[in-house]
């Protein structure tokens, strides 16, 4: 991607990771609510998502948007969801699609099908000898209003991508945490998403061609039950992370 990105939500875990790793390698126009504490790359905009006018503004001239803003509580109340997730999701779209962009990244959730997870496959599924996969074809099952805007959002995705040609990703991103997976927690070590794993499926959402696609972000996790195979075939996503490398905190293989 040659154009300009927009990063939306920047300051917060996920865009950190992203910037971290590709910060170097795109011109950002890094977007959240209010201004980073730390200098970020590019140039910054301290606007509102459901904003009009100022996403109008925000989206002049880029090429490329990777949205992660928004309210990422899987407690998250209705009304929060409601405006920042799905709003603010159809606000971004519009002003994308206004300004002509390219690629849309869209931030969506283990919780758009974390109702799969039942009490009979639980914790079974969680386990590195379960054979139970989810691949991206399945329809979202939410367990929470949070995981309803996350569902809402990839079907905002199909709309925009559908009536106006907006290449789209949405990425079901796990579990991200730095340095090592979560501890004591096998649902966070299923789905862990590495900040290296993290940077890199966003560059290749960035300069992979695709329609519209739904894939799993997370590490290469012996505990997974989301398949990987159509990040990698879609996108050429080979993470380099595994959950079982871990024997809590340290690295030990
Ligand atoms: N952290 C994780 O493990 C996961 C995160 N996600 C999704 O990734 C995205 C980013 O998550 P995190 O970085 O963890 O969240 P975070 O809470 O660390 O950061 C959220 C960012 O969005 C901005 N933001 C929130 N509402 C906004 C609004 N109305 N207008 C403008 N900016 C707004 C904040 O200023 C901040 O920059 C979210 O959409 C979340 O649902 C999905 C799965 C896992
Ligand atoms: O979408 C998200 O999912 C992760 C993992 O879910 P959890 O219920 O196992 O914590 C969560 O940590 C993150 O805050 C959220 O945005």
């Amino acid at each position: 991607m040659d154009d300009p990105v927009l990063l939306t939500g920047a300051t917060g875990r996920v865009g950190t990771a992203i910037l971290d790793g590709i910060g170097d390698d795109y011109e950002w126009r890094c977007l959240a609510r209010s201004p980073p504490e730390k200098e970020l790359p590019g140039e910054f905009v301290a606007a509102d998502i459901t904003d009009e006018d100022a996403m109008r503004d925000a989206m002049e001239g880029i090429g490329a948007v990777i949205h992660l803003a928004g309210d990422p509580r899987p407690e998250a109340p209705w009304s929060s969801v409601l405006e920042n997730n799905i709003d603010g999701t159809k606000t971004i779209l519009q002003a994308a699609v206004d300004e002509g962009v390219e690629k849309f990244v869209f931030a969506s959730s283990n919780h758009a099908v974390g109702a799969f997870e039942t009490d009979e496959r639980t914790p079974e599924m969680y386990r590195t000898h379960d054979e139970f996969r989810l691949d991206g074809t399945e329809l979202p099952r939410p367990g929470n209003f949070y995981g309803v805007s996350k569902a809402a959002g990839e079907t905002l995705c199909r709309y925009y991508h559908d009536q106006y040609d907006l290449d789209v990703v949405c990425l079901r991103i796990g579990n991200l945490t730095k340095n090592h997976p979560p501890i004591d927690y096998e649902r966070g070590q299923a789905m862990w998403l590495s900040h290296r794993d993290c940077a890199h499926l966003a560059e290749r959402s960035l300069e992979a061609d695709y329609d519209y696609e739904i894939v799993y972000g997370i590490s290469d996790n012996d505990r997974k039950y989301y398949s990987l195979e159509r990040a990698k075939e879609a996108l050429g996503y080979e993470p380099r992370d595994n959950s079982a490398e871990f024997d809590g905190k340290q690295r030990v293989k």
